[in-house]
Order: C-alpha cells, then sequence, then structure tokens
C-alpha cells in the first residue's frame, strides 16, 4: 500500500492549511528515506555507488543483490549509521540518524546477531521499545498497554517471561518486531529477517509483516529468497554495487536485471537451475 485515506480531508481543511504558516504536518507526499547521487567505500575503492532512491510512507520495499553487494551498506547509508563520501542521505526530511529518529524506527537486525547471549525476558525486550519515549524513566501504565498489545499483535503473550535465548528463530524474531511496535515505529527495517528461522514461522512471519504493512508502517527488508520478495514485497531495488532495478517486484523477476546483477547465480535465485 502506498498511499494514504485522504477521503476525510475537507476543503475547510485544505484552506486552513495552505494559511497555516506553522503547519508541520509531513505532507504523504514525503519521502521517509531519500537517498541522492550517494557514493560509499569503506576503502577508496566504492561498495556502493550513485544511489539515488526515494521511499515513501507505506511501501514495501525489498532490496535483494547477491553476496556482498552492498546491501547492508545502503541500509546503514540509509540509516544514518554509515555516512555517505558523497551525495546525501535523509530520513523523514533530514540528516539521516538513526538515533534522532529512534521512536519512528524499528530496526530488525540480523538474526544471526540478534539477541544470542541476551539473558532477558521477551517482555523486557519488547519494553525496550518504549526507551526512546521515556527515556531511562518508568514505564507508565499506558507503556505497559502498549507492550503487551505489542505482544499479542506478533502472537508472543504466551511467551512473554521466556528469556529470548530460549526461543525459536521465528519466535524471536516476533519478539524483535514486538519491540518496534511498541516503539510506535513508522519504519520497519530488517535485514535478512528469515535467515535461520524455519520454513513454517517464514510464512507467518510475511502474514504478520503484511498486516502491519496494510495497517500503515512502512517496510524495508533485504531479502534473499526471491520468491519470497515476489510473494509479498511490492517494490525490489536490485543492488549489485549500483541498481540495477528499481520498481514493482513482478517486473523484477523477468527482466534482464536479475541476470545482470547476480550473473550466473541468477538460475539458482530463480529456480531455474535446480
Ligand atoms: N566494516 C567493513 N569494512 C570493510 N569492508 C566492509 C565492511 N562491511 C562490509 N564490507 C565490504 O563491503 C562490501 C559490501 O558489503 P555488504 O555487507 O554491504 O554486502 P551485502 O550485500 O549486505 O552482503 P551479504 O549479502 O553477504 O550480507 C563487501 O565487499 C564487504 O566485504
Amino acid at each position: 500500500m502506498s498511499t494514504q485515506d485522504t477521503d476525510s480531508v475537507t476543503a475547510a481543511d485544505t484552506d486552513e492549511r495552505a494559511t497555516t504558516e506553522t503547519d508541520t504536518d509531513t505532507p504523504s507526499s514525503n519521502p521517509v528515506v531519500d537517498l541522492t547521487d550517494v557514493t560509499f567505500g569503506y576503502t577508496a575503492t566504492p561498495v556502493v555507488e550513485d544511489i539515488s532512491l526515494e521511499i515513501y510512507p507505506g511501501e514495501y520495499v525489498a532490496i535483494v543483490g547477491p553476496n556482498g553487494s552492498g546491501k547492508s551498506t545502503l541500509m546503514q547509508l540509509m540509516l544514518g549509521l554509515l555516512e555517505p563520501d558523497t551525495g546525501t542521505a535523509h530520513l523523514f526530511g533530514e540528516h539521516a540518524n538513526r538515533f534522532d529518529d529512534g521512536e519512528r524506527i524499528g530496526y530488525v537486525a540480523q538474526q544471526a546477531n540478534a539477541a544470542k547471549e541476551m539473558p532477558i525476558t521477551v517482555r523486557e525486550v519488547v519494553k525496550m521499545g518504549r526507551f526512546p519515549h521515556i527515556g531511562f524513566g518508568r514505564l507508565s501504565s499506558e507503556d505497559w498497554t502498549i507492550v503487551d498489545d505489542a505482544l499479542t499483535t506478533v502472537g508472543m503473550s504466551a511467551f512473554a517471561d521466556r528469556r529470548v535465548t530460549q526461543l525459536s528463530g521465528g519466535q524471536r524474531q516476533r519478539a524483535f518486531i514486538a519491540r518496534a511496535l511498541a516503539s510506535e515505529a513508522e519504519l520497519l527495517v530488517l535485514d535478512e529477517p528469515t535467515v535461520g528461522v524455519d520454513a513454517e514461522s517464514v510464512d507467518a512471519f510475511y502474514e504478520l509483516l503484511a498486516t502491519l504493512n496494510a495497517e500503515g508502517i512502512t517496510v524495508l527488508l533485504i531479502e534473499h529468497d526471491l520468491g519470497a520478495i515476489v510473494e509479498h514485497a511490492d517494490r525490489a531495488v536490485c543492488l549489485n554495487r549500483e541498481v540495477y532495478f528499481d520498481g514493482p517486484t513482478g517486473e523484477f523477476v523477468d527482466s534482464d536485471a536479475l541476470a545482470r546483477a547476480f550473473g550466473t547465480e541468477a538460475g539458482f535465485l530463480t529456480g531455474a537451475n535446480r
């Protein structure tokens, strides 16, 4: 979904907006992520080069590309965790800095890195989602309601008191999505969220993402499984240092971008060589 409900906006509302000098509402057409001519390298050789792309509220975008093609780097540039060598990266209309927008962004890191050693419970993980709102103060009863609602949404209420180290991969990912929901994030960023998650849980996981996206949350993910991307995401950005394709997922698999970006891997990815 990529549009917002504007039916309820009356002509009077529109006039008032037009004449209000201190209008701080963000128009729905403003991009959440806005990269312009971004080039970045860890050394003198760029790993992403001359990337321009915009992601709008409500979109469901998958970044795809072969190993080492710069996907995670691009995501870090989008979030302001890395600074472009040249070009600009904006997040919610400002210089990208994930920490300035902590409450608006839910970041779900790669499964392999997430919570491996965290000796805390699921509820404690989800509670962290409230920290951008309350600092290190105590959670109010309203905050706890938000935490419990987030646990319910991801189907993890029954596991609330279990340590995250004692969860399956899929359950752990749900716990981290619940943390993002508890922070009332507008943008959910997921780096290979289904790595290490069993096949059955993967389907349920994508259903959850679809539900959240239908509720208006912008979803941006890195995913290796092209089948999953075509089935679930609306838009694919295919990267191999440069952008090879940016458009509807349905058009991606049939485009020559797949072969150009992935080379001989392409047949395996689409199942042609299996
Ligand atoms: N911290 C770093 N220091 C130096 N080089 C790095 C660093 N992180 C990544 N690279 C290199 O930059 C290139 C792009 O890496 P990146 O992790 O962005 O690719 P990716 O598409 O996410 O890969 P994968 O699909 O394997 O996770 C690779 O050649 C990688 O070796």
